[in-house]
């Protein structure tokens, strides 16, 4: 068996920090995982990759090739689908490993995991290959810090996790940049009661008054299923990164032979009164 997290989010939602940051993190706990970079257009990012699409393809050589002209966006996606026709590739770059460990740092265009089926087929290939597979889901929580906005943060989680159909985690990340106010404001959102973000939403324009059942039915299936969990994410608070490393690994099995005693990120606040935001 082999394991895997499928790292997706918006552009610029933290993906490959969080990436070198489990790096980093798995190193203290004397184990070793490995990332691949799937996105074509990447600039920046301080982990060694195993492999890196843009050894296959470059979103350069997709946008300026004189008979494609594709945009930065057609051209992703033209760079995924060709990743798929190119899997030999990638199967080569993975090698056959048993008990390896591999985040996928994937390309920030979200519609690639909400109604296309690109990636799909991608976790289609790496079931074959033998991985335990998470999808983890970065959104960044300096745009959840609003009613409506992190409605829409949660619709977006819930459309990857229900286009890819893997187990899944959804991540605020970011949240040593915002204020103190700002994490009290998730937290109530957080909360097991949808109210608390329905009256917000629900306040001040014409247009949210007319959608208000709307949102409200939105809003409690969400809730009466529970359908969406975010996790905060401090990648400055070490105890936060494990917990959420620990729970990651739980989810794909990784390490099951070892003692794995059930656990849970905090989100309330302990007995010292600190938040779950660290
Ligand atoms: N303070 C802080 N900065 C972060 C954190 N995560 C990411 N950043 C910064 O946010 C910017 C974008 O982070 P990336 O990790 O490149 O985000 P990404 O999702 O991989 O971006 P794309 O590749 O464009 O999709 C960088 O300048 C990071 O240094 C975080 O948890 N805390």
């Amino acid at each position: 068996m082999r394991y895997a997290q499928l790292v997706v989010g918006p552009a610029g939602s933290g993906k490959s920090t969080y990436c070198s940051t489990m790096v980093q993190h798995a190193e203290t706990e004397n184990k070793t995982i490995h990332v691949i970079n799937l996105d074509p257009a990447a600039e920046y990012f301080d982990y060694s990759p195993i492999a890196d699409i843009r050894e296959l393809i470059h979103l350069d050589d997709a946008m300026e090739d004189d008979e494609m002209r594709f945009g930065p966006n057609g051209g992703l996606i033209f760079c995924m689908e060709y990743l798929l026709e190119n899997i030999p590739w990638l199967k080569e770059q993975i090698g056959e490993d048993d008990d390896d460990y591999i985040l996928f740092d994937c390309p920030g265009q979200i519609e690639l995991f909400t109604h296309m089926d690109t990636m799909k087929k991608f976790v289609e290939f790496l079931k074959t290959e033998n991985f335990m597979i998470c999808s983890v889901f970065l959104v960044d929580s300096q745009f959840m810090v609003d009613g409506a906005k992190f409605l829409s943060g949660t619709m977006t989680a819930l459309s990857v996790m229900i286009n890819l159909e893997l187990p899944h985690v959804n991540l605020l990340s970011k949240i040593d940049l915002i204020s103190k106010s700002s994490k009290k404001q998730i937290e109530s959102y957080l909360e097991p009661d949808p109210h608390i973000l329905l009256s917000e939403i629900n306040t001040g324009s014409r247009w949210s008054e007319k959608y208000t059942k709307l949102t409200e039915a939105l809003g409690k299936i969400i809730e009466d299923f529970s359908l969406v969990r975010f996790y905060p994410l401090n990648i400055k608070d070490e105890e936060n990164v494990a917990d959420i490393f620990f729970t990651i690994n739980n989810i794909i099995q990784y390490g099951e032979d070892a003692d794995v005693k059930a656990k849970d990120i905090d989100l309330h606040p302990d007995e010292d009164g600190e938040d779950s935001f660290g």
